[in-house]
């Protein structure tokens, strides 16, 4: 819930200020250019900061009849306005010589129409305002954001670990919200300063010198270059010099320091007068740099990419929220009718709509069916099936919509008998996969009057196939027959392409095969992306794991079940014969390409994945390869392919573990403690390893691994799966 007020919140703020924002980050980079194109023209002097002001003036002085005034501007250019050839002139020179160097720069008309429409977009004062308050929106945007970042990722600690990539426009949201931050906040505060000082909320003071004429003296005379403040100031610290504006001893030099202002008499050199700035002023110079970036070729770049990050935000974040799931709950029965409770924790909406469909479902068959978020949990008086299917979130916490959940089980004991099932959802991106469905189930476990009709099972990676598979061993115990449609969720599938069967290697005995298939149509998967199959219309897809043997070549590793739909019909597909199937991309399961050392791990067909990024070892990495089977004979298929690698040196190492082989049923997460020296230099040292096959075997690894890590890396498993050193496909 609080997750989604802050979502909420920077949503709302987004909408109100966009097209401000829009304008002025568009301005701002144009404006951005600005200072840089200033500061390259060539009238800074090298040395020029460590004169002191006696020296400038006399430089000065010598070569120039009669001078007004000497400044110094934030590029650290020196400028003289003086009377030359009886006319009033202002030009840049050089302190040491005294030698023009140009005129002073004028603002270029794009400038010129950029700063207009940055500061008031041509409305004068409602413009003005408008772009204030669109700066002030920024600041709750930014701030909003943080909170976003910091509950996204798990905390603040882990603000800048790796952000794991669900599609574009969520990650790069993340990780150029992350760089732009400060440049944001920097220049919102300012924007948001620079307009109430505008608008005399902030009142602008300044320095008021009160001269005693009484007390001025004419002696003892000095001369200019004695004077102890031109003696000991470096012309750094200037920003103006106005000269005495007659010989008359009532008339001063003025002199605006960086921090001060100054009357000193021109005859004698006292100080006449002297105040430093007020904090306001001071504050009003900083906010004008660092919103303006003027004199800094750096910071105005920073700013500049800045303003740049606030369209691209703009539409990313428009984009994720767009694309999230968004459908309303209908009830036919309500909480005291429904005697089957659907209760639902998500946070993206994904999850509610596979809840959606399985109540719908429930519903077509005549049942009473309850659908609810899991915040909404109460006493059900009729319920005797409750299914509660979640996600999980930060580091394996609730979801915005169960939050209370944990809280309002132990409020509301229910009155009478009742079964239950738990579904996770998640992905194995994350460290504490469905963590949250597991502690659903051990709190309803403990609840009254309930009784555990399964155990927790978890769906990674929104996959229907696996749900349909839920809810079919669901159904068979309670006695139903429910049929599940896929929901339209935006996946990462391209559209249908066609392969042709151009080999089938097969192992009877075993029960598996080898597909090779040509790829004839434009789509480039990668090794281990999937190819979903659905094997005749209206049935489920089937997901198989991609090997790319060549641009053209796909190899597809199968398991034939006696009544599998799918496997059946991709056994039968004879050479030559055309399959119709979609690529989805699985870019979590990608080779790592920054690894220098990685490890494969499969169990039976899991290998297919792994021959195809084997085949593209090009670089010869070092690769270590698990395997596990039941015996030798299983090996046959992929033997070939294995032998020629490590010929070629693609396959630094491959060692199997048979369970049927001998007496001693042996398993690959044996081989992982016998070289654990291997795994923990690979993870020491920034490698990867990969895991594919059942889940059953995924689970026996990651407990091995976990040990692994508390024994010899003082880390736990998920600071590595965090940084994405821990790829898993398992099914
Ligand atoms: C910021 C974030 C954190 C997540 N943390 C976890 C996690 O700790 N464990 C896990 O199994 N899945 C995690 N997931 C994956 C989600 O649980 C998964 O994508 C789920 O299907 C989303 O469902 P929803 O759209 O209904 O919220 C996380 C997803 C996001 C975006």
């Amino acid at each position: 819930m609080i997750v989604s007020v802050w979502r909420y919140s920077h949503l709302l703020f987004a909408i109100i200020s966009s097209i401000f924002l829009l304008i002025a980050s568009i301005t701002g980079v144009i404006l951005a250019v600005e200072p840089i194109s200033n500061k390259i023209e060539p009238y800074s002097v090298s040395g020029a900061d460590e004169l002191s002001l006696a020296e400038t003036l006399e430089n000065l002085n010598a070569k120039y009849e009669e001078i007004l005034a000497i400044s110094r501007d934030r590029n650290g250019f020196i400028s003289v306005t003086a009377i030359v050839d009886g006319k009033n002139e202002a030009f840049y020179v050089n302190p040491f010589t005294g030698e023009r160097l140009g005129a002073l720069l004028q603002k270029k008309p794009l400038f010129q129409f950029a700063t207009n429409l940055h500061r008031s977009l041509f409305l004068k004062s409602t413009g003005r305002f408008l772009i204030g308050l669109a700066s002030f929106l920024l600041i709750l945007i930014t701030i909003s954001g943080i909170v976003l970042i910091a509950k996204r990722q798990g905390g603040y600690r882990q603000f800048f670990a790796p952000v794991v990539r669900e599609n574009f426009s969520q990650y790069n949201h993340v990780v150029y919200a992350r760089f732009s931050l400060i440049p944001l906040l920097v220049l919102a505060i300012t924007g948001v300063y620079l307009s109430l000082l505008r608008f005399d909320v902030i009142p602008d003071t300044q320095v008021a010198l009160q001269v005693d004429f009484d007390s001025i003296q004419e002696e003892p005379f000095k001369e200019y270059t004695e004077f102890d403040l031109f003696k000991t100031t470096p012309l750094s610290e200037l920003r103006e010099l106005e000269y005495p504006f007659s010989e008359f001893v009532e008339d001063y030099y003025i002199i605006r320091l960086k921090n001060k202002e100054v009357y000193l008499n021109q005859v004698t050199g006292d100080v006449l007068a002297e105040e430093k700035y007020p904090t306001v002023q001071v504050m009003s110079s900083w906010a004008t740099v660092l919103h303006t970036g003027e004199g800094s070729i750096l910071w105005s770049i920073v700013l500049g990419l800045g303003s740049l990050a606030i369209p691209f935000l703009t539409v990313t974040g428009f984009i994720v929220y767009f694309k999230r799931p968004k459908t309303k709950i209908k009830n036919t029965y309500n909480k005291n009718e429904g005697t089957y409770v659907v209760l639902v924790g998500t946070e993206g909406g994904t999850t509610l709509q596979f809840a959606q469909e399985f109540h719908k479902q429930l519903l077509s068959i005549g049942k009473k069916s309850h659908l609810a978020l899991m915040n909404q949990y109460t006493h059900f008086k009729k319920m005797e099936h409750l299914i509660v299917i979640t996600a999980t979130y930060g580091q394996g916490e609730a979801p915005a919509s169960a939050e209370k959940f944990v809280h309002l089980v132990k409020k509301h004991p229910q009155k009478q008998a009742f079964n239950f099932s738990v579904v996770g959802f998640g992905s194995t991106a994350y460290p504490n996969f469905c963590q949250f469905a597991y502690e659903t189930h051990e709190v309803l476990e403990t609840s009254n009057n309930s009784t555990a009709l399964q155990e927790v099972f978890t769906v990674n990676d929104q996959s229907f196939e696996a749900f349909n598979n839920w809810c079919a061993t669901w159904s068979k115990k309670v006695g139903l027959n429910i049929l599940l449609e896929k929901p339209k969720l935006a996946t990462n599938s391209l559209p249908p392409s066609t392969f042709e069967v151009i080999n089938k290697a097969e192992i009877p005995e075993d029960d598996t095969f080898l597909l090779s298939l040509k790829n004839l149509n434009d789509s480039k998967p990668i090794s281990g992306d999937l190819l979903s199959v659905i094997p005749e219309e209206g049935a489920r897809e089937r997901l198989y794991s991609i090997g790319k043997l060549n641009a053209e070549t796909l190899l597809i590793s199968i398991r034939r079940h006696e009544q599998g739909l799918c496997s059946n019909y991709l056994h039968q597909l004879g050479q030559n014969e055309k399959l119709t199937a979609t690529v989805v991309d699985n870019r979590n399961f990608h080779f790592p390409k920054n690894a220098k050392k990685t490890i494969f791990i499969a169990t039976g067909t899991g290998i297919g994945p792994f021959l195809g990024m084997i085949e593209e070892n090009s670089h010869k990495k070092e690769i270590h390869m698990y395997w596990g089977a039941r015996t030798t004979n299983s090996f046959n298929l992929y033997k070939n392919y294995i032998d020629k690698a490590l010929q070629d040196g693609k396959l630094t190492n491959f060692k199997n573990a048979y369970s049927r082989n001998q007496p001693e049923k042996i398993y690959v997460q044996h081989l992982i403690k016998q070289d654990k020296e291997l795994f923990v230099e690979v993870l020491k040292k920034k490698g990867c390893i990969m895991i594919c096959g059942s889940i059953a075997m995924q689970k026996e690894v990651l407990q091995e691994l976990q040990q692994l890590c508390n024994e010899h890396l003082g880390k736990d498993l998920s600071h590595y799966q965090n940084r994405k050193q821990i790829k898993m496909d398992c099914y």
